[in-house]
């Protein structure tokens, strides 16, 4: 491409947005994430817009932008794309990048932030370069910058906030995940309290290796819970969500999480465990008027009250998204 056809690319322009994920989802522990819609349609994820420009520049906006690195070379939506650029064979014949994120999660929250900020910017990138990279390749892109931030490879947020759904992670490189059936009848009550936790301090409590007997549970868990999810038995999966890998050990940084566990599998959840690497707190249940209640009694009693902090707590009641940042299409 000449330097004509190059200025002509100026002012072309992109957009993605990611939705939130829950990693782990309890019961696979980095081996299966969920994407997360909220049910009163609201945003619950970060966007990204690019555009070719004369010169490269970020700016970070949305209600969460005052947690973002203002240095650009720290943030995750600008690293994603220096990693994006380094690796195309014909990087020299683009532009300068314009980018804007909007950030609409805190940060160490336990719903994928960093992972929403990778994804849609490495999606908005490959649409404004007209898609270079496949979806697998770019994955494993997105697997690299979120190991940067998080201290370990894990794909259970990148993957279910690109692809959508229910993804559980596979050994075959050539097929990385599988999209499980999608739980439609479940509502996903999720709390974050208004505090953070870092995933690398959260990972940091964690044995470097567990008792025979603890695997023998997980992979026991974890079959169960796709058997029966294939055979339709959704209530019957939630009932099996069970993590006996991290939760023991990161219950104990999240305040308020056992007592709420407690009160809200006595109200009849399905399930409650730790969203990701906490401290969000997720409950399930298949009724809508049960997670009104729970959201209620989250609010009261999982969200901090305390004044001046840097994040507000929120509660949203969630579907699994079926759709994920690649085929979300945003106009621009
Ligand atoms: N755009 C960004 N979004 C989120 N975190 C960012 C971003 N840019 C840089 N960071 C840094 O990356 C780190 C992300 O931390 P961490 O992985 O704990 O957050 P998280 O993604 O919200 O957690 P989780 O995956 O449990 O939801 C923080 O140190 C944060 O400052
Ligand atoms: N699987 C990761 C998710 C981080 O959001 C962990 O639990 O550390």
């Amino acid at each position: 491409m000449n330097a004509v056809n190059k200025n002509e690319l100026i002012g072309r322009k992109a957009s993605a947005y990611a939705p939130a994920s829950t990693g782990n989802v309890s019961v696979g522990f980095d081996l299966l994430g969920a994407a997360l819609v909220r049910i009163d349609q609201q945003p619950l994820g970060d966007t990204v817009h690019v555009e070719f420009s004369q010169q490269d520049e970020m700016i970070n906006s949305g209600e969460f932008a005052h947690v973002c690195p203002t240095d650009k070379m720290q943030n995750l939506a600008w690293i994603a794309y220096v990693l994006f650029r380094s690796k195309l064979s014909n990087s020299d014949e683009y532009p300068a990048v314009k980018m804007e994120l909007v950030k609409s999660l805190p940060v160490g929250s336990g719903l994928g932030s960093s992972a929403c900020s990778v994804v849609a910017s490495l999606t908005a990138l490959n649409r404004l370069f007209e898609l270079p990279y496949t979806d697998q390749a770019l994955l494993t892109l997105m697997g690299e910058v979120e190991a940067g931030a998080s201290g370990d490879l894990h794909y259970d947020n990148v993957a279910p906030s690109y692809f959508g759904g229910l993804q559980l992670m596979s050994p075959h490189e050539s097929a990385p995940v599988i999209n499980l059936p999608n739980p439609d009848s479940w509502y996903w009550v999720v709390a974050f309290p208004g505090f953070s936790l870092p995933t690398k301090e959260a990972r940091e409590v964690l044995p470097k290796q567990v008792d025979k007997s603890v695997a023998i549970y997980n992979a026991q868990y974890l079959s169960a819970f796709v058997a029966y999810l294939y055979q339709g038995e959704q209530t019957l999966a939630a009932k099996t969500i069970k993590d006996v890998i991290a939760e023991p050990y990161r219950a104990d940084l999240i305040a308020g999480f056992k007592s709420s566990k407690q009160h809200l599998l006595e109200q009849g959840a399905l399930a409650v465990g730790i969203s990701g690497a906490g401290p969000t707190l997720f409950a399930l249940t298949s009724d809508l008027a049960q997670a009104e209640k729970y959201k209620n009694y989250l609010e009261q009693n999982y969200i901090q009250q305390e004044e001046n902090q840097a994040n507000k707590g929120f509660v949203h009641i969630c579907q699994c998204a079926i759709q994920g940042a690649k085929d979300i299409e945003l106009s621009n």
